[in-house]
Parts: structure tokens; C-alpha cells; sequence
């Protein structure tokens, strides 16, 4: 459904893609791992098209991005960033701001995909309960679901998510693995994946490297052709110490 072909991109003189192919088949979880500063939000920018290719193709269902116009792409697709804002208001407020026109029926859907139900049972007015400001009274990880449910109202046929690198706990993490593997029954999704249990679920892992996709494949594929993503993979699994903590 998302296809790079060959993408280039530079800002201004600096090449950041250097010729990246890669596909996000319908209803897959792809995982887009690499070093800080590898070109990863930079396909995001290009995938919903704050920027075009300078060479190579980007197609989203068969067709050539710069032949649909922005508000197309951007239709298909929805971004939850790392630090997805919450805002002042009610659980159903920040909920429905991208879709005002959601249903009750929607708002159930999306409540119950990203495994929302039993927090808004608990809260006193439910879905009219007020977040606080910028949702000071929900944890890191009810704020992410907030953002996944935002998304998923709009109805897209790819989600881009980039995962936050914060810590989450043993539980919110097994939520959030759980939530994405729910999610690709209604769409694709492409993360910026910065945890192993992520990574692991992917169905294809897309390896960046200054620009190159230097691996892809399932997880256990790259675990036996990739350096680099086993030593990603064993950082991850072993959090490194201080004497560890050189880059990549
Ligand atoms: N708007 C911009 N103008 C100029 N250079 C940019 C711009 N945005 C990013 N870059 C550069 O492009 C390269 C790729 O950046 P990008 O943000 O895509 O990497 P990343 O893999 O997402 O990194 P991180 O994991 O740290 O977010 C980096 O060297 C960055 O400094």
C-alpha cells in the first residue's frame, strides 16, 4: 500500500536518502530501525509529502504521491508522534478533534482497539471526564492510546507512528505490542520502532543506515544477516551502562 522506490532526498546539499526502497504490504506492522540521524522521520516527511523525492518514486495504493494531491496523502494517512499533544479538555474532546464527526459506535471502536475501555469505566464522567492540563492527569501511557485512538477515528489506511523512546513499564509496553498487532486488522502501520518487543512483532524490519537500507526482513532474518541490528537488538535488550553508552 506504501511503496519507496529507489527514494533520494536531500536538504538543501546534505543527502540524507541515498536511493531507499521499501514496501508497507496492507494490513502489515513495518518497523523502521536505525541510528539517530539515519533519514527515519525524514520518509515520514516525504510519506506524507511536506517534501518530494529529488529522484525515485513514492506510491501510496499503486499510484505516484506527486500525481495526488497533499490533502490525499495526508487523508490516507495518520502520524502519531512521540510526544502526541494532549490538549485542555475532555477524554472525548481530545478523542474527536481530528474526526468531529465520529459516532458514538466509532468512539467505542477506537476506545476498545487501543484498550482504553477499562480507564475511561474508572473515570468519574467517562468519556466527558476532564484530562487535565495537557493530560496531566493520565500516565505516559494512557496519553499514548489517547494519541492511537485520535488517529485510528480518521480512518486511515496507514498509521505512522513513531514510538516514544521514553520508558514505559513491562505493562503499558506488552499494551502497546498488543494494540499494534489489533490495529493492522483496520490498517497498515509503519513505526519509528525503538523497542525490541516492537521490533520483534514486526512482520518485516526496515534497517537504515546513513540514508541506505542496508537490511530488511523479518526479525529473525535480520538477527542472522545483520551486525548492526543484532548489536540494536542486544542494546536494546540489555540497557546499556554508562561505559556502554557510545553511539551505534
Ligand atoms: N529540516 C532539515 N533541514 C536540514 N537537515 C535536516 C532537516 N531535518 C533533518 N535533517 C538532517 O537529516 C538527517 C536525517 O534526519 P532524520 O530526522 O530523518 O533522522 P532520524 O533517523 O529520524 O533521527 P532521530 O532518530 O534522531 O530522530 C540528519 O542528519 C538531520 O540532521
Amino acid at each position: 500500500m506504501l511503496e519507496f522506490r529507489n527514494v533520494r532526498f536531500r536538504y538543501r546539499k546534505r543527502p540524507v536518502l541515498r536511493g531507499v526502497s521499501f514496501t508497507v504490504p496492507p494490513h502489515s506492522l513495518v518497523a523502521l530501525v536505525g541510528k539517530s540521524g539515519a533519514g527515519k522521520s525524514t520518509l515520514f516527511a516525504l510519506a506524507e509529502r511536506f517534501y518530494d523525492p529529488q529522484a525515485g518514486t513514492i506510491l501510496l495504493h499503486g499510484r505516484n504521491t506527486t500525481e495526488l494531491s497533499r490533502d490525499h496523502c495526508r487523508a490516507q494517512l495518520a502520524l502519531v508522534e512521540q510526544d502526541a499533544p494532549i490538549l485542555h479538555g475532555t477524554v472525548r474532546d481530545n478523542l474527536t478533534y481530528a474526526a468531529p464527526d465520529a459516532t458514538a459506535h466509532d468512539i467505542d471502536r477506537v476506545v476498545g482497539l487501543v484498550q482504553l475501555t477499562d480507564l475511561i469505566d474508572r473515570l468519574p464522567g467517562g468519556l466527558d471526564s476532564d484530562v487535565g492540563d495537557r493530560g496531566t492527569r493520565l500516565s505516559g501511557g494512557e496519553r499514548q492510546r489517547i494519541a492511537l485512538a485520535r488517529a485510528l477515528l480518521t480512518r486511515p489506511s496507514l498509521l505512522l507512528l513513531d514510538e516514544p523512546t521514553a520508558q514505559l513499564d513491562a505493562i503499558n509496553e506488552a499494551a502497546l505490542t498488543e494494540t499494534l498487532d489489533s490495529i493492522t486488522a483496520q490498517c497498515s502501520v509503519l513505526v519509528i520502532a525503538h523497542r525490541l518487543t516492537t521490533i520483534k512483532n514486526a512482520d518485516r524490519v526496515v534497517l537504515l543506515d546513513a540514508g541506505r537500507v542496508t537490511a530488511q526482513g523479518t526479525p529473525a532474518d535480520l538477527l542472522k544477516t545483520s551486525r548492526l541490528y543484532r548489536r540494536l537488538a542486544s542494546l536494546q535488550l540489555t540497557p546499556p551502562t554508562p561505559q556502554q553508552s557510545s553511539p551505534l
